[in-house]
């Protein structure tokens, strides 16, 4: 691999008693699109937070794009982008005074209606945000995730709770980011076989596995990759949502 874009090192972070990520080492491409799969609790949001810099590991080192995120913090902002899984934004904003706010953040940003269409809330414009569905918020914050052309972008829980139609448009969307590198935190196989380069199994937080789709079906001889999951880490994660 060479230079890589995200570099993590032996990342350790606790909560109290709870060790919620544990010697985490993730080195990912430039362009490269990487899977965070695991189930509720296996650590996934903690490691994305500790990549961004959201919060600070016990143990170990992280560099994107050869920054420190804690330290350098504002060249970092603009270089990754970040879509958590709940975005606190002003309710009382539209749509469209939302993404102009953000747009002048960034010396180049997106075109807005680029963005809109992105993620198909062109309709939405003049809405204001606590007025939007809870899916239309969600794709609301993948477009100011994507707002000032970041190099490096995490998107948590991408299409979770998105119904079809919009979770192909933000599939599509995903696609379309060429040079981008993108570290994806998902629960779901199809996304995660359709969107991602290599994939990283996470449980208990540590990762269990790392490899292409194709190498983790392999390694197991399952037929895929929901099955290697389940070799893999002895979980079921269908059957855990739907419990
Ligand atoms: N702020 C916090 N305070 C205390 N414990 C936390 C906190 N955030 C996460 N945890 C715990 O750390 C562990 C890992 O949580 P994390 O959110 O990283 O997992 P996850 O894989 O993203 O889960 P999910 O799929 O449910 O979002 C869990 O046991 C969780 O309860």
């Amino acid at each position: 691999m060479n230079e890589p874009v995200i570099c993590a090192e032996h990342l350790s972070k606790r909560y109290g008693d709870v060790v919620a990520v544990d010697d985490v080492s993730l080195r990912v491409a430039a362009g490269e699109v990487l899977g965070l799969l695991g189930a509720n609790g296996a650590g996934k949001t903690t490691t994305v937070e500790l990549i961004a810099g959201l919060r600070t590991p016990d143990r170990g080192r992280v560099t994107v794009a050869g920054l420190d995120p804690r330290r350098d913090r504002a060249a970092l902002r603009q270089v990754l982008g970040v879509q958590l899984q709940q975005a606190q934004l002003h309710h009382a904003l539209t749509v469209a005074e939302l993404v102009g706010l953000y747009r002048s953040f960034y010396p180049d940003p997106r075109p807005a209606a680029e963005l809109l269409d992105l993620v198909g809330l062109v309709d939405r414009r003049r809405t204001r945000f606590e007025k939007l569905s809870g899916g239309q918020q969600q794709r609301l914050s993948i477009a100011l995730a994507l707002v000032g052309r970041p190099r490096v972008v995490i998107l948590d829980e991408l299409t979770t709770g998105l119904d079809p139609h919009a979770r192909r448009r933000v599939w599509a969307g995903v696609e379309a980011l060429r040079d981008e590198t993108v570290v994806l935190v998902s629960h779901a196989m199809d996304e995660v076989e359709r969107l991602c380069d290599r994939v990283a199994l996470l449980d208990g937080g540590r990762i269990v596995a790392l490899g292409t789709p194709a190498e983790l079906v392999a390694r197991t001889g399952t037929a895929d990759l929901e099955e290697a999951f389940v070799a893999l880490t002895g979980r079921d994660l269908g059957r855990e949502a739907a419990a």
